[in-house]
């Protein structure tokens, strides 16, 4: 017996573990173009628009794509940094961070589930490096299946076509861990404390969803009202719910984030403070559509005070947070680091 390779044997490097952490995907600019085209391969995913091709592609196509694009472009420049997209950024600032948490041999890599870098890009790259086994984590506290699922779906795609696949584990949505409700419970506290006023009421605005997909299955709506839930017993008061960023003609999941923000000043809510605990990443949506829009709406209807609590992102506490959860995930697969 020996262990020599025969001649033409190909190079096998040394095995590793991959750890690809995974968010939604935004433009490469704030400019039409770059949004058209991030637009137009997000809403073909049929896990996003459960519309029948025949009858969606042609609104897309002739509507959607020639209509949008220049007003969400406007929105991206608001809030757009020098190192370029806030989601982008800061996911890259997570996997940076991350780096070296769990050990030497689990090499740390981040992917975009629409645009780059793209999920089976890095995937065929983390097998390149020797990963013959993968963990996929969607950074999705509240699981749905136009989040979770589609991002799943890109990477059971990639190893469709793979001789040699690397094993992998998925992560588990994250809505009810008390990693994740003490790290949100660790920043609402910091940042109320830091305030020149007391909220009369904390919001939560999760990113919104058709209605018909709570009927059909989907548990996003349930963990996002038990995020609400186990953070308000956390806190010891109060934590309202809405949804935000309704698209299309369908009914949304609601209440709605901005008819409660209009709406609260006329019950006596002067005061408050927001966050968009359904987003592990600051994004045009809480960025523009909660910190500024919101702002504006909640102050035009007669509010006197607002604030944007900043999401988890790549603070000492999120990464913290972040580690318990994939370092659990990794249990068996790597010594513990
Ligand atoms: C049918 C349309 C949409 C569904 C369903 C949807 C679900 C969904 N989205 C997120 C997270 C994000 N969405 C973001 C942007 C965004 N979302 C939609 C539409 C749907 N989202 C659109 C058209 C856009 C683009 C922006 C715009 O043109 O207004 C983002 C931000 C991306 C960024 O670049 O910053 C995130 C994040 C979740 C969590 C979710 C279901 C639970
Ligand atoms: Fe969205
Ligand atoms: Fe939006």
């Amino acid at each position: 017996m020996t262990d020599e390779k025969p001649g033409n044997h190909p190079a096998v490097p040394p095995p590793k573990v991959g750890l690809l952490i995974i968010n939604l995907g935004t433009p490469d600019a704030p400019d039409a173009g770059a949004v058209r085209r991030y637009l137009a391969e997000f809403l073909s995913d049929r896990r996003v628009v459960e519309i029948p091709r025949l009858v969606w592609q042609p609104i897309l196509r002739g509507v959607v794509l020639r209509t949008r694009p220049a007003r969400s472009a406007h929105a991206y420049s608001l809030v757009w940094r020098e190192d370029g997209s806030p989601l982008a950024a800061i996911t890259r600032a997570q996997a940076e961070a991350l780096k070296g948490a769990f050990g030497p041999h689990v090499v740390v890599d981040h992917a975009m589930r629409y645009g780059r870098p793209a999920i089976g890009d890095r995937i065929a790259a983390l097998k390149a490096e020797g990963c013959e086994r993968i963990l996929l984590a969607p950074l999705y506290p509240q699981y749905c299946a136009a989040t979770t699922a589609t991002a799943n779906d890109a990477a059971f795609a990639q190893l469709a076509g793979m001789r040699w696949q690397p094993a992998v584990r998925t992560l588990p949505p994250y809505h009810d861990d008390p990693a994740y409700i003490d790290a949100l419970a660790g920043s609402v506290t910091a940042r109320l404390a830091a305030l020149d006023f007391a909220p009369d009421l904390i919001l939560a605005s999760f990113h919104g969803m058709p209605a018909r997909t709570l009927a059909l299955g989907d548990p996003y709506h349930c963990h996002c009202q038990k995020t609400a839930r186990l953070l308000a017993e956390r806190l010891g008061r109060e934590v309202r719910v809405a949804f935000q960023s309704r698209f299309g003609r369908a009914k949304w999941l609601e209440p709605a984030t901005d008819t409660t923000l209009a709406a609260l000043p006329g019950q006596g809510v002067k005061r408050i403070a927001v966050l968009s605990p359904g987003f592990s990443a600051d994004c045009l949506e809480t960025l523009e559509e909660v910190a500024i829009r919101g702002r504006e709406t909640f102050l035009a209807a007669g509010g006197t005070h607002f604030d944007y609590i900043p999401c988890l992102n790549d603070s000492p506490a999120g990464i913290e947070m972040l580690r318990i959860l994939l370092n659990r995930e990794l249990e068996g697969w790597v010594r513990p680091a």
